[in-house]
């Protein structure tokens, strides 16, 4: 399969890619460029740089065009105030890199995607902080949603809520085929709303009736029921996922970027305007709902349920 990646990326990237390439190696190749690189925007010289702090591993892959970013947040990659913070810090520094043209977005830990938003920043805490968590989450949708950069999701495990929020945002989805993983927008089983872009975000992707449905029951679906709603475009074999997302993401590439940027921002603008015009109100709407007495319960009780399941 990696082979077969090289020789579609072979035939799809042109210039510099092409040359490096005919080594018929994929991480020879690029690793040996990587090295000869000159630091750009933020990336280092070398092929790879891991954020310990940040809990993001991102990989740029300078000759490909190609970051992967991995979660690395234990155990569940739950999307902590920090973690929303420095993902979007490393978004905008992917973004200006005028060579990095794809992101594929995946977990550094196996079986779980990520875990959504982290439960512990909603509840117990201050209003001032709940309004600074919710504005990192909605930067790091508005952001993701109308990435310039065609954007992978490699689902390599369960991705409810904001985890299934991360991949909707992407351009394409590929997912784990283990029946064992889900994905989907489940706050109503938290006792919890998703707010009207989640909402959107998803009604684009699969449509209203769909989205009501889903959205109603809490719906976390299988890799099989997913596809077949349209929630993710492909499922294929776990130690498949990574290769698949190359192979889909040279094909995207292969399309003139001002062409499909330009499709991406006609299609995604009014969804996103819709919150640009309403940011500050849906800020203060996420305080009021999140600090009621009754969904602070709901959301302990939830927690509660979950660290139970273990005993
Ligand atoms: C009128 C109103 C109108 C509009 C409304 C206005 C505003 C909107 C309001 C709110 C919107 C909020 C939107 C919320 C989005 C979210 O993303 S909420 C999060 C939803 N996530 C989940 O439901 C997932 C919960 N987790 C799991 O199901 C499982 O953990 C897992 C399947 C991901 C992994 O299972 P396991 O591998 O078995 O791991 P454990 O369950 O043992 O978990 C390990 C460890 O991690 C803790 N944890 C799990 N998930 C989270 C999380 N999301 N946040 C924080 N912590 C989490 C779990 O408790 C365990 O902790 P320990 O017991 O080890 O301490």
């Amino acid at each position: 399969m990696a082979l077969r990646v090289v020789s579609v990326l072979k035939r799809r990237l042109g210039g510099p890619g092409q040359k490096l390439l005919r080594s018929g190696n994929l991480l020879s190749a690029t690793q040996h460029r990587w090295e000869k690189m000159p630091s750009s925007v933020g990336f280092p010289v070398t092929s790879r740089r891991s954020f310990s702090k940040t809990a993001l591993i991102v990989d740029v892959d300078h000759n490909l065009g190609i970051a992967t970013m991995k979660m690395n947040n234990p155990p569940v990659n739950s999307l902590s105030l920090e973690l929303l913070t420095n993902f979007v810090i490393d978004l905008e520094k992917l973004e200006n890199e005028k060579r990095c043209r794809g992101l594929i977005i995946t977990s550094a830990s196996p079986k779980i995607f990520s875990a959504g938003l982290d439960i512990t920043e909603m509840y117990g805490k201050s209003s001032a902080h709940y309004a600074e968590f919710w504005k990192a989450v909605q930067e790091l949708w508005l952001k993701l949603y109308m990435s310039n950069m065609v954007v992978i999701a490699a689902i390599n495990g369960s991705s409810p809520a904001g985890g299934c929020l991360i991949s909707l945002a992407g351009d394409y989805r590929i997912m784990a085929d283990n029946p064992k993983y889900t994905i989907g927008l489940n706050e109503t089983l938290l006792g919890i709303v998703a707010p009207f872009w989640f909402k959107d975000t998803l009604v684009n992707t699969i449509g209203n009736r769909a989205s009501e449905h889903a959205l109603q029951l809490g719906l976390l679906f299988s890799p099989t029921d997913a596809l077949r709603v349209g929630i993710v475009d492909q499922v294929v074999p776990e130690d498949k996922v990574q290769d698949t997302a190359l192979n889909v993401m040279s094909r995207w590439l292969s399309i003139p970027d001002h062409a499909r940027q330009l499709t991406k921002t006609m299609m995604r603008k009014p969804t996103v305007d819709r919150l640009l015009k309403q940011r500050e109100a849906d800020i203060k709407n996420f305080v009021s709902f999140i600090s009621r007495d009754s969904i602070q319960k709901s959301l302990h009780m939830y927690m509660k349920h979950l660290k139970e399941r273990k005993e």
